[in-house]
């Protein structure tokens, strides 16, 4: 079933100055709900602005964005906050956890702008916190834990609201190898529970690790490759021969 449609969505910024730039040409994709799907392309490719665009910060200025029947560019600016918080998980690269809370209170946070029953959002803590292995530190600050800890403490916050997609932005750029590989075990098993993820990521690696990869290249989709039932060593290898190829000009 579908969750997430883009129909020919298009982005121009400063439409009317003399020096118009247009971010994303013609982008179609859809996905289906549980699915897993990242996003790959060189830098300045347009990666941001469609993240931007699906997470209702930016508008399309051609095309739709359809999540859950939902129009997102049709949505007022109230609108919008109101529906990031019910409806989208966000991870981000550098984990952006309030250092003022303890980790708890940053979980908890989604749920307490939605004025949840505290007694609902202790028991969605639970299974979080045993999935996610972060019962030992919930009650410290972020600036007291590792950063591998910061991200399974965001990827609680995410997912407490039950989004119906997560959208993560680099989720391992700023994490060592050993520590980026925990945090893509825990989003297969994310996923493997049932959430739908789209990751925007430059790692092969990271990429890997989903079903399916869309390769963005000014403004375009370019390509698309499924896992299928490679292994996740050959997948790797296809995603980073796809990048060169694309780096280097190649059709
Ligand atoms: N607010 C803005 N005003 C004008 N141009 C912008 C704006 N935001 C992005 N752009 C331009 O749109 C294009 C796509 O940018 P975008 O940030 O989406 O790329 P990206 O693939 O995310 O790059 P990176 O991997 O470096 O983050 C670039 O040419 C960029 O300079």
């Amino acid at each position: 079933m579908t969750l997430l449609q883009l129909n020919h969505v298009q982005r121009t910024y400063n439409a009317n100055s003399t020096h118009p730039v247009t971010a994303l040409k013609d982008i179609s994709f859809t996905v289906d709900r549980g699915e897993y799907v990242a996003i790959m392309g060189e830098s300045g490719a347009g990666k941001s602005t469609l993240l931007n665009i699906i997470a209702t910060l930016e508008q399309p200025t051609g095309g739709q964005a359809i999540l859950n029947s939902q129009d997102l560019g049709a949505l007022t600016k109230d609108d919008a906050a109101r529906y990031r918080r019910e409806h989208l998980g966000f991870i981000f690269q550098h984990f952006n956890l309030l250092d003022s809370l303890s980790n708890r209170d940053n979980v908890y946070l989604p749920l307490v702008l939605a004025k949840t029953d505290p007694a609902v959002m202790a028991q969605r803590l639970q299974p979080l916190m045993k999935r996610l292995r972060i019962a030992q530190i919930i009650d410290r600050f972020p600036s007291e834990i590792s950063g591998g800890q910061q991200q399974r403490v965001a990827i609680a916050r995410a997912l407490i609201a039950q989004p119906d997609l997560l959208l993560a932005d680099e989720p391992t750029g700023a994490l060592d190898s050993n520590t980026s590989a925990e945090i893509l075990d825990l989003f297969d098993d994310v996923n493997e529970n049932g959430q739908t993820i789209l990751m925007v990521t430059h790692s092969a690696a990271a990429a890997s690790h989903a079903k399916r990869t869309l390769f963005i290249k000014d403004g375009r989709i370019y390509h698309e490759l499924f896992r299928g039932d490679l292994t996740m060593k050959k997948y790797q290898e296809e995603i980073s021969d796809t990048m060169m190829t694309l780096t280097n000009g190649g059709e």
